[in-house]
């Protein structure tokens, strides 16, 4: 089953065409992996699934659908309610451990305390920082190691119970142990959340991902099960890619 579906769909910086007509449906509760070299425009793919692309001052021709309906018919707010977003650098917001939590429910109109308690209670166990943090959520968020503030952002988007989450690079700043427990985290989130993931790890790409999408020059260059693009990829450049030739 899919939920999202980019039809015929380029994106634009002023003049400058960064993805030119992809074509492409991403599968639900699967983790899809965007890999390609540096300005290829994955990011930019994401900016156009949550619309953040409008505000970074680009524009998009053709059509984004999800839950097969177009995503220009969603108020913005819910669209963000729905598909969460987590960057490169660990971002939490300068605010204790539970208020970064209860931010966003707070924001949609969670007022019953027990169920703010309950949603980071869940949430901290979640990301395997429960028993880490637990008996010190007043504590800044900006204390915790480079690691736990990662886990923690992507518990924060888990929050408002996304039905998607994509992540830019969440790991690129971390190193091997906190990579990998966020690697384990991603995979068992999988039977309530959506993940589409931009990464320059190949490896971890084909550790964690079910579906890749090879992206050169703003176009789709192959998509499909992560095994098939690695072990057996149809086109040359995506070979080249994997085996490390450029990017
Ligand atoms: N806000 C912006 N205004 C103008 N051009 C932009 C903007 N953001 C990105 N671009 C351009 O769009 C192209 C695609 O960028 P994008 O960030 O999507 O690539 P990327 O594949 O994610 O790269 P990286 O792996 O280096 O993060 C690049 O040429 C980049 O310079």
């Amino acid at each position: 089953m899919n939920i999202i579906e980019l039809a015929n769909l380029s994106a634009y910086y002023g003049d400058k065409k960064v993805l030119n007509n992809i074509n492409m449906r991403i599968a639900k509760n699967k983790i899809t992996a965007i890999i390609g070299p540096s300005g290829c425009g994955k990011s930019t793919l994401l900016a156009v699934l949550n619309r953040m692309l409008e505000e970074n001052g680009g524009a998009i021709e053709g059509k984004v659908f999800f839950d097969d309906k177009d995503i220009l018919n969603y108020p913005k707010d819910e669209l963000r309610k729905r598909i969460g977003i987590v960057f490169q650098k660990p971002s939490p917001f300068p605010m204790s451990i539970y208020k970064n939590l209860t931010y966003a429910p707070l924001y949609y109109g969670v007022r019953n305390k027990k169920i703010l308690n309950q949603i980071v209670d869940d949430k901290l166990k979640i990301s395997g920082l429960y028993h880490e943090v637990k008996d010190n959520l007043k504590i800044s968020a900006l204390k915790l190691s480079g690691g736990q503030q990662q886990r923690l952002c992507i518990a924060r988007a888990l929050t408002v119970e996304p039905d998607i989450l994509l992540m830019d690079e969440p790991c690129s700043a971390l190193d091997v142990k906190n990579t990998a427990n966020i690697e384990d985290m991603l995979v068992n989130l999988l039977d309530n959340y959506t993940i589409v993931i931009v990464t320059h790890n190949l490896s971890q790409a084909k550790r964690i991902s079910d579906y890749t999408a090879f992206i050169l020059d703003g176009e789709i260059v192959e998509y499909g099960e992560t095994n098939e693009v690695f072990n057996n990829p149809k086109d040359k450049r995506t070979k080249e890619y994997i085996e490390g030739i450029y990017g």
